[in-house]
């Protein structure tokens, strides 16, 4: 199976037959052209240098682990995707053995929490250090312990490092059922190529020959400013349900409608963008631009979905 494909072809369908979310396509055309102004393929990926990066394998090693936690930040009021990727990086600076395989495989809340480098309980922590232990027994078991293997095993495709992933990481399978059909959106496996075609900005072990194959990573962020650019509609209940911070259930329609309506608007607004700048343009450089404008708006945009999840 490709997995990307089956993303596609996954969402899409559930956006036929979705009831809570619906995508406006002239609200779409409107985005795209502001976008175009905005020279969206120029966009960098580590902003404001948040990320460790030294161009080797220690900078997968980073990026495997930052994606294999990179979900559900927000029942901690402070606690973030930036404090994350900052106290990772801190403790390498200062050892760089600290993300050796053999020590992850035997981490459990506390030292993670060390290892984040966070001075109260993270959310979720003890299942976020259960997915620390499973990336370090899969690195040890079938990589050498090396991230920069698995992504070596890939022969610079995409697809086949998500396969690789979700087949040797059980906890980066981020794949529903929705009225019976299987629907897939690999989320942080995806991330994960992204931020290492970003790292190595497409050279060496960032080079995928299909890149473009990616979709955008469905996050629950970037549904916030697709709303406030009314080119996703939620339901009256669902859109009450959203701003009163009450918790959607995973795997509910409501919070699979969200998700598939995010990436196919995207992959909707990335053929307009690409149509009005005269040149191809990634669905994670819109993805990466969306985020950031969400990042840097957060204080007045409207609440995003609550969903309890180790996938987003
Ligand atoms: N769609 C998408 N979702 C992303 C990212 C990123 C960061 N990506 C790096 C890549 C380039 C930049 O340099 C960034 O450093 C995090 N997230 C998700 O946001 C959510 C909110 O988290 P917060 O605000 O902390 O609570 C959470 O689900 C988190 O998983 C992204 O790029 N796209």
């Amino acid at each position: 199976m490709d997995p990307l494909a089956a993303v596609r072809t996954s969402t899409a369908w559930v956006v036929d037959q979705a009831k809570h979310v619906t995508i406006n396509d002239a609200a779409i055309n409107a985005a795209a052209k502001h976008l175009s102004a905005q020279s969206v393929p120029s966009v960098v990926w580590n902003s404001d240098d948040m990320h460790y990066s030294d161009g080797g394998p220690l900078t997968v090693q980073y990026l495997f682990l930052l994606d294999a936690l990179n979900f559900c930040f927000w029942p901690d009021s402070e606690f973030d995707y930036v404090h994350l990727a900052k106290g990772l990086k801190a403790s390498l600076e200062k050892d760089k053995a600290c993300l050796d395989a053999d020590k992850l495989a035997a981490c459990d809340g506390l030292m993670l929490r060390k290892l984040v480098q966070w001075k109260t309980e993270l959310p979720g922590e003890e299942e976020r250090a259960r997915l620390v232990r499973e990336v370090g027994t899969g690195l040890l078991s079938s990589f050498e312990g090396q991230a920069a293997n698995l992504v070596r095993a890939a022969n610079n495709s995409a697809a086949q490092l998500v396969t690789l992933v979700t087949a040797h990481f059980p906890g980066f399978r981020d794949h529903c059922v929705y009225r019976g059909r299987q629907v897939f959106l690999y989320k942080r496996a995806q991330i994960f190529v992204g931020d290492v075609w970003g790292a190595f900005e497409g050279r060496g072990l960032g080079s995928f020959n299909d890149i473009e194959a990616l979709t955008m990573f469905a996050d629950y962020l970037v549904p916030v400013v697709l709303r406030e650019w009314k080119i996703l509609d939620y339901d009256q209940v669902l859109a009450t349900r959203v701003k009163e911070k009450e918790e959607i259930e995973p795997g509910s329609a409501e919070e699979v409608e969200i998700r598939a309506a995010t990436i196919l608007a995207v992959e909707r607004l990335r053929e307009s963008v690409a149509k009005q700048i005269k040149q191809e343009v990634l669905s994670l450089q819109i993805d990466w631009w969306l985020w950031q404008y969400g990042e840097d708006n957060r204080s007045r945009l409207e609440p995003h979905h609550r969903t309890r999840t180790i996938y987003y």
